[in-house]
């Protein structure tokens, strides 16, 4: 009876997830976008290699561009040490309020923190607003006209270090070919690609993992 996607699957994982258990949550999204309703999370085999990424980089600080209802910023989350935090920006206040209930449900509210509002308003204010200097991570799944300038914003705003890693989603579909091409041809980055296939379908899809050289 949700009026809106996210709130169906918020419902579905009240009633049938564990509170308090992210694995849980992850699985149980996972099992409504893939038998009821689908739904752009990352999902179950490009979140492998998120998992993947992320225990690789063992990042203190993540920034993710695009929370929608929160399954990556609990997939990530959920594998951060003890007193690391992950940033999560979202543009689209419905998306947001469910995005923080189930992060609550995962038991991640206090690593994940949920800011509305879009990138090109919030990135310039993050060093302020946030006791954060710069980001160990990035994760890009917002829209994807929006990969390449606000990278070249993060670059501008100080909030990449040498050695910050920059995953994006999607960049073969919907696909995002200006943001590849400068990251696969800049001098400034060390790109490598993971294919796979789209949330919930077998239409090929990929990761792109860039590393900031500074
Ligand atoms: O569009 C997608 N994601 C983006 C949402 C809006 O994000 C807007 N947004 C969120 C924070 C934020 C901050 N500032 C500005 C805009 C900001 C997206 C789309 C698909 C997809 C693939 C095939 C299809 F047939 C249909 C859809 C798959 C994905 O995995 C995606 O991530
Ligand atoms: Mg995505």
């Amino acid at each position: 009876t949700g009026r809106t996607r996210p709130e169906r699957l918020l419902q579905y994982l009240q009633k049938n997830g564990t509170r308090g258990d992210a694995n849980n949550v992850v699985d149980t999204i996972d099992r409504f976008c893939g038998t009821v309703e689908w739904a752009m999370n990352v999902g179950g085999e490009k979140g492998k290699i998120v998992d993947k990424v992320v225990l690789e980089t063992n990042p203190g600080t993540v920034l993710e561009l695009g929370t929608y209802c929160g399954y990556s910023a609990v997939r990530m989350g959920r594998l951060l040490a003890p007193g690391s935090r992950l940033i999560t920006l979202e543009m689209n206040p419905a998306y947001a309020k469910v995005a923080k209930e189930v992060i609550a449900f995962a038991g991640l509210d206090k690593q994940v923190e949920v800011l509305v509002g879009s990138t090109t308003e919030l990135i310039p204010q993050l060093k302020k607003k946030l006791d954060i200097d710069t980001f160990d991570m990035i994760f890009l799944d917002h829209w994807k006209q929006s990969y390449l300038p606000d990278t070249k914003l993060l670059e501008e705003c100080g909030l990449l270090r040498k050695g910050t890693v920059l995953l994006a989603d999607n960049v073969i579909c919907p696909g995002t070919p200006d943001y590849l091409q400068y990251v696969r041809s800049s001098p400034k980055y060390l790109s490598q690609h993971f294919p796979s296939v789209l949330e919930y379908t077998n239409a090929p899809d990929g990761l792109e993992k860039s590393v900031y050289l500074g």
